[in-house]
């Protein structure tokens, strides 16, 4: 069976592309990451796609007048590469309604906080301002309100005594790199989809307990 084919679009370093990247090395992976883009020309995730063989394209939104000319080049480089599925792994620009509408269902996110509390940037500094005791992060769908598209999957993480955003940063992060590959299996094995505004999930994954903390294999 033809896998989906993935485009992971990032801004940075790409360690959450890299988890996609070794989770689809897997033979039973459902799809193959046909793409990597970026809108920052060093982004380090850059790289990792190369030395995995993936294509890369930078759309450096700094070359657009708009949003819209951006993200029509975007889905230029997605129509070339034959993408069916988007996810967004560390990419830090806010989609139009427009292209969150034309990718509706086939376009995820993560995000390092549990949703919907902590929207938006900044995540780690405000949880350890506010004093939070359970961090966590999020898969969702994209929708055009930031960070509030239905949630697919999500992980809990202790706070604990003395940490600093550094540190709690990365331990969301290790949780960050099983939820995401997990949360897209699901989707592309049709074991999780979108129904209206609500993610359904086959009986098989809630009995397993999938649907919290994913399997961390
Ligand atoms: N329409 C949507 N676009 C995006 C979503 C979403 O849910 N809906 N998720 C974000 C990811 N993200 C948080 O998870 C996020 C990224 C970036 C920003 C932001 O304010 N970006 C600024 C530029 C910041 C920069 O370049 O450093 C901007 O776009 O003007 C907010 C939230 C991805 N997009
Ligand atoms: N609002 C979006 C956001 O904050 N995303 C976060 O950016 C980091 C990217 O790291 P990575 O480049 O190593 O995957 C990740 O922690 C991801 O959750």
């Amino acid at each position: 069976m033809a896998r989906t084919k993935i485009a992971v679009l990032i801004s940075g370093r790409g360690s959450n592309l890299q988890s996609l990247i070794d989770a689809a090395a897997e033979p039973d992976f459902p799809g193959e990451i046909a793409l990597v883009i970026s809108n920052r020309p060093k982004a380090g995730g850059l790289e990792r796609a190369s030395k995995a063989g993936i294509s890369v394209e930078v759309v450096d939104h700094k070359s657009f007048e708009t949003r819209e000319d951006f993200e029509a080049a975007i889905n230029h480089a997605l129509k070339t590469a034959k993408v069916d599925f988007i996810c967004l792994a560390g990419f830090m620009r806010v989609l139009t309604a427009g292209f969150a509408s034309d990718w509706r269902g086939r376009l995820i996110n993560i995000h390092p906080s549990l949703l919907p509390s902590f929207e938006g940037l900044h995540v780690h500094e405000r949880m350890i301002q506010a004093g939070v005791k359970i961090a966590g992060c999020t898969v969702h769908f994209v929708s055009a309100d930031v960070d509030s598209g239905p949630i697919i999957g999500q992980a809990a993480v202790p706070v604990l005594p003395g940490d600093n955003e550094e540190k709690l940063a990365a331990r969301i992060l290790e949780q960050e790199h099983k939820l995401y590959p997990a949360c897209l299996r699901l989707l592309l094995e049709n074991k999780a989809r979108l129904l209206g505004a609500n993610v359904i999930y086959d009986d098989t994954v809630v009995a397993t307990g999938e649907l919290i903390n994913p399997p961390t294999n």
